[in-house]
């Protein structure tokens, strides 16, 4: 080993010490039965998983990490394994979204708390590859990311399947009586065929192309499924890179930087990627101090054309995707019509364009050109304003209808998402495809949590006439595997007094997406009377940690991280523990 670095390494804080304090440090770890040599001054490494049975796309993590290990050992690192929180959207109530900041609060306390010098961080799912990020990313060690992979292909009588957006087609199938609740049931085992996160262009998939994009996963770890040997041995490579990357001092804060932001939001735009990254990648630089705003977003977006055909967008699934070549492919591509930074430093020590400048591209159906794109430039996911969303609002263009993109309809209001289901299948309800369905208070602080409630299915009445879209408007978030015009994370959100909390049955919305507008044909004088008569609704919470998520969370446009969290706190070694 060339390492001279040895006595001065962070772990050495702990291991190296003399006396009662290193006796203690070290006797107490040699009960898992390591030699006195792993203390010799060699990187310590912790590998921070969130594998748990009840964040399904996690739970085979410990196997992901049992190919880490084995890097650092051969690396001439010392791993050591430790749990995080898990967030599993499919389990858990009201929203894993509410317990992402917990689980970034944790991994950076665990972090810094212990004798590490280096993490590998492997996550599985749209919440916990943000939440290890913004956590690594607050006490800036040396860090890379390995994200769990997508399950295989979903497959259901001869078709492709894609997890989460089959489930919404199915809903439908099962109202209009063109499936029954036996094939429902079968088909949901056949949209889950092996472990590993949603397959199609979700959430999950989205945040781990955004962690290869933002430079924190080696190149290529995005798609391979979780079930590929491939994704073991990359897994074996980021264990032994991160030992390198302790010798090399690169940490976050040379990696996070506004270049490399710009590079994730140009790329969430060529893969048609999930409306949730744009919250994730705001909290996440957030933490760096980079000021990404939600302008940035519409902005860099606006040159870039939907190269990737997946799901929910588009036809394709994740192993098609991973096959074609995957997210290096679709770098290189971007690289060449100039809309990367290719000199942006990464987790390999090198820049963009060296990592990615020879990947191919061995499926032009699945990942196509910059000069015959899937969908035009301009049509991903767009930024709206107006008097309904000042502080901003989305929509996932190429998820949406293009007909809806610009319309005017009344409004009907539900106060709540469980107010709409209870009337949606009703034959009377008052709608008809021009109607704009608001549903209202699930924003970060109003369910609390911002739950992926928006795209609410549409009423039985208009779906049997054979309508498949309606504009829907809600200051809560969509599953990334959803689709549909809607428009979504509207800020302020309604339990703080946004302007969605004055809407009334029968208000004219005016939706323009071309100029990126969102507004209430309500005078403002009307307005303001309705915003004197308003009234806060009543605290849910005056305790515990959903009180102290309340009381903390910033709105969708700021990433809903918790204000006290912004920044980074570094990872100074903290004072003896006896
Ligand atoms: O945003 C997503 O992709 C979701 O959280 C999914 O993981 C979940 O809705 C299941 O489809």
């Amino acid at each position: 080993m060339t390492d001279g670095n040895r006595t001065s390494r962070r772990s050495q804080a702990w291991f190296g010490a003399s006396g009662r304090s290193g006796m203690l440090y070290r006797s107490w770890m040699r009960n898992q039965g390591f030699g006195h040599e792993v203390f010799d001054g060699r990187p310590v490494i912790g590998i921070a998983t969130s594998a748990s049975e009840l964040a399904p796309c996690n739970a085979h993590l410990t196997r992901v990490a049992e190919a880490v290990k084995r890097g650092v050992w051969q690396a001439g690192g010392f791993p050591l394994q430790f749990p995080t929180m898990a967030t599993g959207e499919t389990l858990m109530r009201p929203t894993a979204m509410l317990y992402r900041n917990l689980m970034a609060m944790e991994v950076e306390e665990l972090i810094r708390a212990n004798p590490l010098d280096g993490v590998v961080l492997l996550s599985g799912c749209d919440k916990t590859t943000p939440a290890m990020l913004m956590g690594a990313a607050s006490v800036d060690l040396p860090a890379v990311m390995v994200t769990g992979g997508p399950m295989l292909n979903g497959k259901y009588r001869g078709q492709d399947v894609g997890s989460g957006t089959h489930v919404w087609k199915f809903e439908e199938d099962l109202k209009t009586g063109r499936m029954t609740e036996e094939e429902c049931f079968f088909a949901e085992g056949c949209m889950a065929r092996s472990e590993g996160h949603c397959m199609t262009m979700g959430t999950a998939s989205t945040m781990a192309c955004m962690a290869e994009a933002l430079g924190m996963q080696l190149p290529g770890s995005a798609a391979w499924p979780a079930v590929d040997s491939r994704r073991t041995e990359v897994a074996q490579s980021a264990g032994q890179r991160i030992v390198r990357m302790v010798e090399e001092e690169l940490r976050p804060s040379q990696i996070l930087t506004r270049r490399a932001f710009e590079n994730a939001v140009r790329v969430n735009a060529a893969i048609g990627g999930s409306t949730n990254a744009i919250i994730h990648l705001t909290a996440i630089a957030g933490r760096v101090g980079v000021d990404l705003d939600l302008e940035d977003f519409d902005e860099l977006a606006r040159a870039v054309p939907t190269l990737v055909n997946l799901m929910p967008s588009g036809t394709y699934l994740m192993e098609d995707f991973c096959y074609a070549g995957g997210l290096p492919a679709v770098m290189a591509e971007l690289l060449r019509g100039g809309l990367l930074h290719g000199e942006q430093i990464t987790v390999t020590g090198r820049g963009v364009a060296e990592n990615v400048g020879s990947a191919g591209n061995d499926d032009t159906d699945v990942i196509t050109s910059l000069d015959a794109p899937f969908q035009p430039a301009g049509t991903g996911t767009a930024v709206l304003r107006g008097n309904l969303c000042p502080d901003g609002a989305v929509i996932k263009q190429s998820a949406a209808s293009p007909h809806l993109l610009t319309h005017r309809g009344p409004a009907r209001v539900f106060d709540s998402p469980e107010a709409y289901h209870a009337v949606a299948d009703d034959p009377d309800l008052d709608v008809d495809e021009n109607t704009v369905i608001v549903i209202r208070n699930a924003g970060p602080k109003g369910y609390p949590g911002m739950p992926e409630v928006s795209n609410v299915p549409l009423p039985a009445k208009v779906l049997k006439a054979g309508i498949t879209d309606m504009v829907r408007i809600c200051d809560g978030r969509m599953s990334g595997t959803g689709y549909g015009t809607v428009v979504l994370h509207v800020a302020p959100e309604a339990a703080v007094g946004g302007p969605l909390a004055l809407v009334r049955d029968g208000d004219l919305v005016v939706l323009d997406v071309p100029n990126r507008t969102l507004d209430l044909d309500v005078d403002a004088a009307e307005l303001a009377r309705r915003r004197r008569a308003w009234k806060a609704p009543a605290e849910q919470h005056t305790s515990g940690y959903a009180w102290l998520y309340v009381q903390n969370v910033e709105q969708a446009d700021r990433g809903a991280d918790f204000g006290f969290l912004r920044g980074s706190r570094g990872h100074e070694v903290p004072r003896d523990s006896h």
